[in-house]
């Protein structure tokens, strides 16, 4: 009887903090060594608040399929509560009636395949103007912080699709803006020392400016997303198709005139916010880091080259509709995706009701984090875990889909990313041009083993690379190019 009632094993604990001072810089990684010590399910209270980080393949389908309703709801983060005008988002909101018809509303028409492929003509129009942008670069043979066009990039695509304009010839400040992004992101993801520590946590909080930090950041990001839907309102505005923000007032008039209106303003700012969190750095660090391991592996560049410029021949660019000929291509960004996934602990869910995982009882309100990155890195499932080797994909049927889950990098069950679609068609497309359009070396004698890999500590949603990455690119010439 005992044995049936037992809680998942955990590692010793302290007075107040339980297992906080446990989490370490790199969080993900902490807990991979903490769960080969005492077990793929582990139970951990960070101060006030019990959580279960989920270790391997068979516990997280455990998790995600055979007790996803059980489990499918979020914490809540007062950071993100406020961010989100009080989780009227997708990403943070609690699981519930209004949560299942926002996640219809984004499924069905904002993010779906049809709606992300009509924003085809700006990806491509942007990636073209940043491939001139580095070409122009590239004649005077020094290094390119590539890290930043590529988040650049994909700011300006999600920007351009969420608001129907370009950052280019906007009056807003692009560099404000990302680190606006960036700020939220830091704030969303993680609880507030107050949240974790009852009594002494407010103190903290006031001292390090937590919550002036959150009111500034939704100040910033209310002012600029209730100006663009302002643009959108005003008549006679000139637009050539419709963006996220014309979607969104076209459910809510249409709501109006069917007399069950529910979708306000604020309802249309949450899911700018999540677009934004969820969109811009996704991306950008899936192909940020797919560039690193290629250009520690040129062999493995050559190849994924030759591919690109073999099937694309002498057309200047690879467009959309070339992709699904990429085949090596699409297994570097998967490959990326298992050894850098961009959320390595996904986004925190949180348990409704009782269930079991591994004959452990998870009780309700339990936050539950499923760690992908060291899912991914699990030697059971996958030979030389540690090596980059997009052949490993080569007649496998391993997808990240959320259907494999030794592989989850966009989640899954009922909470699984909606813009799966968007962020891997974009980190294609980008990846296959640079591929194309370029060849690129490392600065100045730098040998490949000297490509620092490290991954940034502090950065709580997502894996960033901890030092940016420099190459010098040199373009290649398509009319003469070597098919
Ligand atoms: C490479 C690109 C991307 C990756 C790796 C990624 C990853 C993830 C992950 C791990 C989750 C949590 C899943 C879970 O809890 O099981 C998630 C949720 C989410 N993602 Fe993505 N994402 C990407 C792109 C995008 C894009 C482009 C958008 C929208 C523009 C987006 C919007 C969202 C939203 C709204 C959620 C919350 C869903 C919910 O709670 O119901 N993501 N994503």
């Amino acid at each position: 009887k005992k044995e049936l009632n037992r809680l998942p094993p955990s590692p010793p604990k302290l007075p107040i903090l339980g297992n906080l001072h446990q989490l370490g810089a790199l969080p993900h990684s902490s807990l991979c060594q903490l769960s080969r010590k005492y077990g793929p399910v582990l139970h951990l209270q960070l101060g006030r608040i019990p959580v279960v980080i989920v270790s391997s393949a068979e516990p997280a389908r455990e998790v995600l399929k055979v007790n996803d309703l059980a489990c499918c709801s979020r914490p809540r983060i007062a950071g993100a509560g406020r961010l989100s005008y009080n989780y009227l988002d997708l990403a943070f909101s609690p699981y519930g009636e209004y949560w299942r018809e926002m996640r219809k509303i984004c499924v069905l028409e904002l993010f779906s395949v049809k709606r992300v492929k009509s924003f085809r003509f700006i990806r491509e129009d942007e990636v073209a103007s940043l491939m001139d942008l580095i070409s122009r670069s590239s004649s005077s043979a020094s290094p390119v912080n590539v890290t930043e066009k590529i988040f650049s990039l994909t700011g300006s695509i999600i920007f351009r699709t969420a608001f129907g304009k370009c950052f280019r010839g906007s009056d807003f400040d692009r560099s404000k803006f990302y680190e606006l992004v960036h700020d939220a992101e830091t704030v969303a993801g993680v609880f507030s020392a107050d949240e974790y520590l009852p009594n002494v946590g407010w103190i903290l909080d006031r001292i390090n400016g937590h919550n002036k930090r959150v009111e500034r950041i939704f100040h910033e990001l209310d002012t600029f997303f209730q100006q663009v839907i302002d643009d959108h309102l005003k008549p006679g505005r000139i637009k050539s198709q419709d963006d996220i923000i014309d979607v969104m007032l076209g459910i809510e008039k249409e709501q109006i005139e069917d007399g069950h209106a529910w979708l306000t303003k604020n309802h249309i700012k949450a899911v700018l916010l999540n677009m934004f969190l969820g969109g811009v750095d996704t991306s950008a660090l899936t192909v940020n880091w797919a560039m690193a391991e290629l250009c520690r592996k040129p062999r493995l560049m050559k190849k994924a080259q030759d591919e690109v410029r073999s099937i694309v021949g002498k057309k200047g660019r690879v467009t959309e509709s070339d992709l699904d000929q990429l085949q090596y291509l699409k297994m570097v960004i998967k490959e990326t995706l298992r050894l850098h996934p961009p959320a390595p602990l996904l986004i925190a869910r949180e348990a409704m009701s009782q269930f079991k995982i591994n004959g452990y009882n998870i009780y309700p309100k339990t936050v539950i984090q499923i760690n992908a990155w060291a899912i991914a890195r699990d030697p059971k499932y996958w030979n030389n875990p540690e090596e980059f080797s997009p052949e490993r994909f080569i007649d496998s049927s391993v997808d990240f889909k959320g259907q494999h889950f030794e592989f989850l990098p966009f989640g899954g069950g009922r909470r699984g990313c909606p813009g799966l679609y968007m962020g891997t068609v974009t980190s294609e497309l980008l990846l296959a041009n640079l591929l194309y359009c370029f060849d690129w070396k490392l600065p100045g004698g730098m040998k490949e083993a000297d490509l620092n890999m490290e991954e940034l500590a502090g950065h709580c949603l997502t894996l960033l690379k901890k030092t940016p990455l420099l190459l010098v690119p040199i373009k290649c010439l398509h009319d003469q190019a070597s098919e």
